[in-house]
């Protein structure tokens, strides 16, 4: 069995991810964000202050025959960006691009930050992590993912992100069509609960790899490529427009500058974004001053090869064999 997903970006500056997810019967479709990076399934619910659900897609389970409370369990979660949410938990039929598992943990809101409140576009987040990162007491709760590998064709799933346009999760198979490139395969470290892998060099605008390996987490997540200084200083050296600017917490250029691409080797192959996926937006509506997508990640203590860095390959996220695969697209 596979199952196959459309995931589109949420505004203009592919801020993040939207996917449709049926939960509880009859179903009930919320748009979510999967999240490579977190192992909790969690949405807006009957049970979130209407004055923060107000705007969202909510679940009610109490209007799903397959609905059961977990009793005494609850969780609580915060993200790379301080927001968070937390909650109580239902197990009710899940559905991603049309494989279902019929017990999954429905991780309810009964409490959500600022974030989370104004991000109307999404009604929660669907958890890709390795289980061992899941936010469930007493008892931590599987994946959808983890629940669904066993029936699946194959114990995988591959993420490909598009800029400004459609993309998809496919589980149980690998459209190979969708990338250019060969899948080098390179072992993942699920022991964080992320997706970690090292890539083994880098280089900016088509030079040769040098042989500095980065280590950090492939993070669907995650907007941006966060990476230490050195190799960001490295990649602006080459712009000539670019400054940190302190109120936007990153460095800007002007939009009309030609962005060199950036480069990195994992599993044999080089991965290449190029510039235009470099530039992310600008600042404000109609600014001719842009937002870079590499920025530095030295005050997270992880690299972070977020959707700028996706974007750019076909992702191969393999559980049966603990591997990322990546082929440039
Ligand atoms: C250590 C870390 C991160 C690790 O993950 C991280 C980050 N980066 N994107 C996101 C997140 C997103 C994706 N996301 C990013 C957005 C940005 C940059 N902007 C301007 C908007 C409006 C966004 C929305 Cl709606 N959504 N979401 C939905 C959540 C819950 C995130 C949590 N953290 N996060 C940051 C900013 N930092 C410092």
């Amino acid at each position: 069995q596979t199952g196959s997903a459309n995931t589109n970006p949420s505004d203009s500056a592919d801020d993040e991810y939207i996917t449709s997810v049926s939960i509880g019967t009859p179903a009930q479709v919320l748009p979510l964000d999967f999240d490579t990076g977190s192992s909790d399934l969690w949405v807006f619910s009957s049970e979130t202050p209407k004055s923060s659900a107000s705007g969202h897609v909510t679940y009610s389970p109490s209007k799903s025959s397959t609905a059961k409370k977990l009793s005494g369990s609850t969780w609580s979660i915060e993200y790379g960006d301080k927001s968070s949410s937390s909650g109580d938990v239902y197990t009710d039929v899940v559905t991603i691009g049309g494989f279902s598992v019929k017990t999954q943990a429905v991780e309810s809101a009964t409490k959500v930050s600022t974030q989370f409140v104004q991000d109307t576009v999404i009604s929660g987040l669907v958890g890709l992590g390795f289980d061992i990162g899941n936010q469930v007491s007493p008892r931590p709760q599987k994946t959808w993912f983890s629940n669904a590998a066993s029936s699946l064709a194959e114990p995988l799933f591959t993420a490909d992100l598009r800029h400004q346009e459609t993309g998809s999760y496919n589980f149980g198979f690998i459209d190979t069509s969708l990338a250019k490139g060969t899948i080098g395969y390179t072992p993942a470290d699920g022991s964080e609960g992320y997706w970690g892998f090292t890539a083994t060099g880098y280089s900016v605008g088509g030079a040769k790899l040098n042989r500095n390996s980065i280590t950090g987490i492939a993070d669907t997540g995650t907007t941006l490529l966060l990476l230490p200084d050195n190799i960001v200083d490295a990649y602006y050296n080459n712009v000539e427009s670019a400054q940190y600017d302190d109120s936007q917490e990153g460095v800007v250029f002007d939009c009309d500058e030609d962005l060199p691409s950036f480069s990195f080797g994992v599993g044999g192959q080089t991965i290449t974004i190029s510039g235009d996926l470099l530039n992310l937006t600008p600042i404000e509506e109609g600014s001719s001053t842009c937002f870079g997508g590499l920025q530095s990640s030295s005050d997270i203590g992880i690299n972070i090869f977020g959707d700028v860095a996706l974007k750019a390959a076909l992702v191969v996220f393999d559980l049966g064999n603990e591997r990322l695969g990546w082929a440039q697209k």
